[in-house]
Order: structure tokens, then sequence, then C-alpha cells
């Protein structure tokens, strides 16, 4: 080290001879590789070397002594900087024992080698082992401070030594650089910088650290004294959103308060608290008292904000008499529970509604009509018939009797309406048509309540898809009205090829034809029937509707009514297949052979009183042959078999013989069970058939071949005027008394 420091107070700069050479070589055969190179190549002046020795507690930059020759130029200064380190890569490498190249002639033992540093020492050289940074200091490998790495012109100035820094560090070192003796060399700006901190700090007396003039200028500075007053703020952000240091850490306070109040409430609760009874209520089972429902109430009072008449009203209906209470046994526990795990098909214990399955057959050829429509002349010939005016009557009736059986009006087979009742419409109960009308307004098959069906062996007919109550209105028999003329030209023009024929009679020599009609036309005959078939005088107005007969109608039973059918001729006589044990066999007439109705009627009607009344009825039933309705093992029954009655041959049209209107007797007093009286008189035309294996016979006219069924019994009602005058004295004596209540004629 010694030997080193004495040849560059020498003047012997380091390989100094060979710059020129070396520079120029290079410059001649490999490109500068970096600007440092490229200043140094550039440069006319020598390059001066600079070591620099790294000591930890001071730094000592030497500079070598310049020769007066190599004063820099004053184009540009040559700066030396003592604080920068050099290094010897070869020697760090290990690569410097591998020999020098030879290039060029030159003189290996004193050829310079160039180093990232721009210059650097050979092996060749003296005491260079001494400078070996790798031996003496590996802090000399600290390459943030290296040369190299500053690329800029000006980092690199700034890297070189300034000749005034050289200067000061001579003038350090003393004349002979004994000053540097032992001392350590600093590797990098940062040692320097904390050594220079460190000596001021720690009063190093006697080696005052040089600064350069930046540093100095710095020194001042919070920044260099490692003074932090901003300290660094870290925001922090959550899904997307600055959170707020501030608020969070008021929030978590906040939090932290609330669960202390909440642990000092609990603490307070506890202490506040009596000691836990010890011993637990016993729980008692509940039983189930009722069924499976038990424990929902029924309403309590149901005549509630009523009016004391509505309560009245209400008390006479029979769903709300007082009834015994059911005292059979409730289902156990979770029966209904276990049949719903178990999948049981839910059945009501009875049908309720009960439609057909879709994909039912249809009947071919049925237009449909709902309303009666007078057809051709038979408007004009309704009108000016003079029975309209006989469809009079008012009724007498008292709002609490409610239009019921005793009203004069129904028993008429009027119904009332807002001209004829004298109750009004809120409390009658003698309106069908007005209350099937009203049902089928709403819509719904449930409301019209009866389907087509296909039966097995008489075509198509009729079922109920819900419940009927008895003698409540069905549906309608409507269909056109035509005259017996136009009913005649249907039947030889358009219906010969028929086999069914759809026709009624109805009123005042008037036909319904139900071919264009009503599903009603399909209703199939039956000797026990569940309906009947009945006009009614509405509005003025006949119509024909079907009724529920005596007793209730269930779901799913086909509707059927006596035809009490007429075939005219023993060849039209149909086979009856209703298959009720009191079918008369064929689809005949009622069976006759009964008394005069006039006289009967007397009979049944004397001595009405308490308990008398039913054998009334009976006996009315009986003489309007209303055979449904007479009771089994009565003495009458035997006279009221059917008895064969010889069928005599139609022979036009024309002996079709209407139902006589029904007119009001001498005034009427109603008679208790008194029905209404049956007026069906279906129509029916069947081509017939020919017997198997025969030809047919040519039709020689089409009415000959048609079986035809004709009403057979009309019911005739004295004159209205009559009755009015009875009603008159009625009024005056303000008793009712039955004079007569119907007369039936048998007619053909
Ligand atoms: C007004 S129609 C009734 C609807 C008819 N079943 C249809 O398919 O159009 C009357 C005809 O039905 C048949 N019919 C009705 N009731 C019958 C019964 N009890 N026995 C046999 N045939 C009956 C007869 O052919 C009769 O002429």
């Amino acid at each position: 080290m010694l030997s080193l420091f004495a040849a560059i107070e020498s003047g012997d700069s380091i390989s100094a001879s060979t710059d020129d050479s070396s520079n120029l070589a290079s410059s001649s055969s490999t490109p500068p590789t970096t600007v440092t190179d490229s200043d140094s190549l550039h440069s006319d002046a020598s390059k001066h070397d600079v070591i620099t020795v790294i000591d930890d507690s001071t730094v000592v930059a030497v500079a070598p002594a310049l020769p007066a020759s190599d004063v820099p130029s004053p184009r540009r200064p040559q700066r030396a900087r003592a604080s920068l380190p050099v290094y010897n890569l070869a020697k760090l490498s290990g690569t410097s024992a591998h020999g020098k190249r030879r290039a060029k002639g030159d003189i290996v033992a004193t050829r310079r080698r160039r180093t990232i540093a721009g210059t650097t020492v050979t092996p060749g050289d003296a005491d260079v082992g001494a400078l070996d940074p790798a031996s003496t200091n590996i802090d000399a490998l600290n390459l943030e401070t290296s040369p190299s790495k500053r690329s800029t012109p000006r980092a690199q100035r700034l890297a070189r030594p300034s000749p005034r820094s050289l200067r000061s560090v001579a003038r350090l070192a003393g004349p002979n650089g004994a000053a540097s003796a032992g001392a350590t060399p600093v590797s990098s700006i940062t040692a320097k910088l904390s050594a220079a901190k460190r000596g001021r700090n720690n009063k190093v007396v006697g080696k005052p650290v040089k600064l350069s003039r930046e540093l100095r200028r710095l020194q001042d500075t919070k920044e260099f004294n490692h003074i932090d007053e901003n300290p660094v703020i870290h925001s922090v952000w959550s899904n997307g959103k600055y959170v707020d240091p501030s608020q969070a850490a008021e929030r978590q306070r906040a939090r932290k308060r609330a669960k202390v109040e909440v642990a000092a409430e609990i603490q307070v609760k506890e202490e506040s608290e009596e000691p836990v009874a010890q011993f637990k209520k016993r729980r008692v089972k509940k039983y189930l008292s009722k069924g499976l429902y038990s424990g929902q109430e029924v309403t309590q009072d149901i005549t509630r904000g009523l009016t004391a008449n509505e309560k009245k009203q209400l008390a006479q209906l029979p769903e709300l008499m007082p009834r015994k209470e059911n005292k059979v046994m409730p289902a156990p526990i979770f029966t209904g529970f276990r049949t719903l795990l178990a999948g049981r098909d839910f059945k009501l214990p009875f049908h309720v509604c009960n439609p057909l399955p879709p994909g039912q057959p249809k009947p071919d050829e049925w237009k449909k009509m709902t309303k009666n429509r007078f057809i051709g002349e038979s408007k004009e010939v309704w009108k000016k018939m003079p029975h309209i005016l006989d469809y009079q009557s008012k009724c007498v009736c008292k709002p609490e009797d409610g239009c019921a059986e005793t009203c004069q009006n129904r028993i008429m087979l009027y119904e009332c309406d807002d001209t004829n009742c004298n109750i009004g419409k809120a409390k009658c109960t003698n309106r069908a048509f007005a209350d099937l009308t009203a049902r089928r307004a709403k819509g719904g098959k449930y409301r019209v309540g009866v389907e087509v069906i296909k039966t097995s062996d008489r075509g198509y007919g009729v079922r109920s898809n819900r419940c009927f109550e008895p003698h409540q209105i069905i549906m309608e028999y409507a269909g056109e009205i035509i005259t017996e003329e136009e009913c005649e030209r249907r039947m030889n023009e358009i219906y010969k090829n028929n086999e069914c024929y759809y026709l009624m009679s109805f009123d005042q020599n008037m036909i319904i034809d139900a071919t264009t009609g009503s599903i009603a036309r399909f209703v199939n005959h039956s000797c026990n029937p569940n309906c009947r078939m009945i006009k009614w005088i509405v509005s003025g107005q006949p119509r024909m509707a079907l009724f529920a007969g005596d007793r209730p109608i269930m779901t799913g039973e086909e509707l059927t009514y006596d035809y009490n059918f007429d075939p005219f001729s023993a060849k039209n006589v149909q086979k009856c297949l209703c298959g009720q044990p009191n079918c008369r066999g064929v689809l005949g007439p009622k069976p006759k052979g009964i008394k005069p109705i006039k006289e009967n009627i007397k009979v049944a009607t004397k001595g009405r009183g308490k308990g008398k009344g039913k054998g009334g009825k009976r006996k009315l039933n009986e003489l309007t042959g209303n055979e449904e309705n007479v009771e089994p093992g009565s003495k009458k029954r035997k006279m009221q078999q059917p008895k064969p009655k010889p069928i005599r041959t139609l022979k036009a049209v024309k002996a079709l013989h209407p139902i006589k209107a029904l007119k009001p007797a001498k005034t009427l007093k109603p008679v208790k069970g008194l029905k209404p009286l049956k007026t069906l008189k279906p129509i029916k035309l069947v081509k017939t058939k020919p017997a198997k294996g025969t030809k047919p016979k040519k039709a020689i006219n089409s009415t000959k071949t048609a079986k035809r069924a004709y009403s057979k019994v009309s019911i005739k009602i004295k004159s209205p005027v009559k009755a009015k005058r009875q009603q008159k004295k009625q009024e005056i004596s303000a008793s009712i008394t039955v004079s007569a209540a119907a007369e039936i004629t048998a007619v053909v």
C-alpha cells in the first residue's frame, strides 16, 4: 500500500505512459461500451487514476499528485472524485491471473486495461494486490455508487472527483500521503455520509469529513438528518371504496363501547335477577277433545248484526235448525297426517261436482239455442191469439209466505215477477226461470250443471255434473217455435230421413222444434224419472223447462222424464230401455183409467186439515197420473197400473193436438202438497228400420213411416174470468176455499 502511494506521489501514474496508446487502440478496435468509456476516449488529456480506499471511520481519498504536464486542459476540466470507488473487476472476478491479451504489439506488461470505472490498475503494477478491494473490503462491491451505474453525463461528472476535492484530500493526506496510512477506504457515498454524520455526532476531532458541495447544501435539511415529519399514510380500500380511517376508528370505538355496555348490562341483570327456581312447573298434556280439526272455533253467533226479521227468517232455514250434538267418536290424532303420507286418493264422502273427462263423443248436427225463437208466421199467429189476456195472475202472498207452496201463481204455474208478485223479488221463491237465467249468466259448467253423454243403447243422453235440490229448475227446453203447418212441412221435407225428431207440443197449437235447441232435447225417457218437463208462464209467455223431481238429484245421475209418449201406430212402438222396475215396456203413454179429475179433486180437497194434506196430495197425484208419486202399497196403485191402450194410426200431422193453455179455474185455494201438473208432450218421429234380411220398402209417404208421439194429456183450467169473479168473492169473505183445482181431459 505504501509503495503505491509512493508511486502516485512520485508522479508515476499507474500505467500512465500507456494511456494514450491504449486509448487509441481501443478507439480504433472496439467501440466504447459506456459513457465513461466514451468520455475517456474523446478526452485529450490523460486519465487520472483514482483509487478509493475504503475506511469504516473516515474517508480518505487518495489522489495522485498530478504532474505539471498532466494539468487538465481548460477545455475539459479533469475532476477527480476521491469518494468514488474504483474496482478492478478482473481482480474481483479472479481473471486477472489469466494474463494479458497481446494485440497490435502492445506491451503486455504496461498495457493499461479499461474497466467500468474507466481506469484501473493493471495486475502487473506494483502493490496492486494491496489495492485489491476483494481482499481489503467487500464493500467495494457496492455497486450502488459504482460509476458504471451512472448513465447520465451529469451523473458521471458528479461521480468524478472534483479538482477541489482532490486538493482537499491531498491536503488531508499530507505532503507524503501519510494521513491516509491506516485509513480504511470508504466504498460508497452512503457510507461516507454515515461516516460524516457519525464524525459530526461523535465529534471526531482531527478527522473532519469533507462533504461535497451538494451534500453540504443539504446538510441542514430534515431529509438529510432523517427527520420524517410526514409519515406515510396508508389508505385502505375495500370493495373498490375508500375507507376513511378516522371513521373506521370511530366505528371500532363505538363497537367497543357497545360491547362494554352490553357486558355491563348483563352483569347488572345477573346481579339483580333472583335465583332461578329449581323446580319448573309441570307441563300438562293436552288431549284432543274433538276431531281432526278441533281447536278451530266456529263462528259463535251468526245472527249478530241481523234485524229481528232476518233472524226469524234465518231460524227457519233447515240447515240452521238446532241439532243434536254429534257424539261420534272423533278420528284419532294424526289420522289426516297419516293419510297424506300414505298417499291415499282423497275422496269426498259424496260427489259434489264431477264433470266427465274431456274427449267425450259429441252429437253431430246439433245447433244449440238457449232461448225460444218464433219462426215464420208463428209470431203473428201467437200475438193474434186471445189467450194472451188469459195469462194474468196476481198472487196474494204475505212476505212471510215467500210465495211458497200456497202461492196462487205457483199453483197456476205462473212465475212471479214485478207485475204479479205481492211480496217482491227479495222474498219471493217462485222465480225459477229468473233464477236459472241468473245462475247461467255467472257461467261455468257447474252452474249449467248438465252434460251430454253417450249412452250404450239409447243414443245420447244428459247427466248431471252437480247436485240439484228437489223441484229445482235444471234447464230450459228451448227451440224454434213453429206453427203446425210449418211442423208438417219440416217433417215432410227436411226431417223425412231423420231417425229422431225433437218436436214437442207447446201452446196454442204451437210446437217447439228443438232440432236447433237447448241441451234438454237429449234427455231420454224413463218410466221412473227423476225429472219433470213442465210448462210455465213467464212474463205472459209459455216456457218449458226440466225440473228436478221430488227427490234430490245427485252428481252423475242421468236425467230423465216421462215422455208420456203416444206413438199413434203399433208399428211405431219403441221398446223402452229405461231399465226401471216399473218400466211400461214401451215408449208409450201413461196409463189411463182414472176418474174424472173434477170429482177426484173435490174428494182430495175435502176435509182438508192437519195431517190430511198428505192424503190429498196423494190422491191428486193419482188423479193426475203422476205415477212416481204414488206410494207403494196404496190401494189406488192397482188401479193405476198401465193398461195397454190400442195404438191409433196417425193419419196426418194435423192430428197433433197441442196442450191447451193453462187457464185459471175459479178461485183456487192452495192445496197443501199440490204439485204442478205435468204438461209433457214430446213428439218423437223415428223412421222405422227394415227388418233384417228384408228389402226396405219404398216409402210412399214419409209421414206414414214415421213414429210420432203426441201428448195424451192436457190440463184444462177454468176460465180466468170466472176465477177473477171468484177471487173477488174470496177477498170479500176473506176466506179461501177451493172450488176447483184443475180439470184434466184426455185429448188425442
Ligand atoms: C228426444 S230423443 C232423446 C235423445 C236421443 N237419445 C238422441 O240420441 O238424440 C228421444 C229418442 O231417444 C230414444 N230414447 C229415449 N229414451 C229411451 C228409452 N227409455 N228407451 C229407448 N229409447 C229411448 C228413442 O229413440 C227416442 O226416440
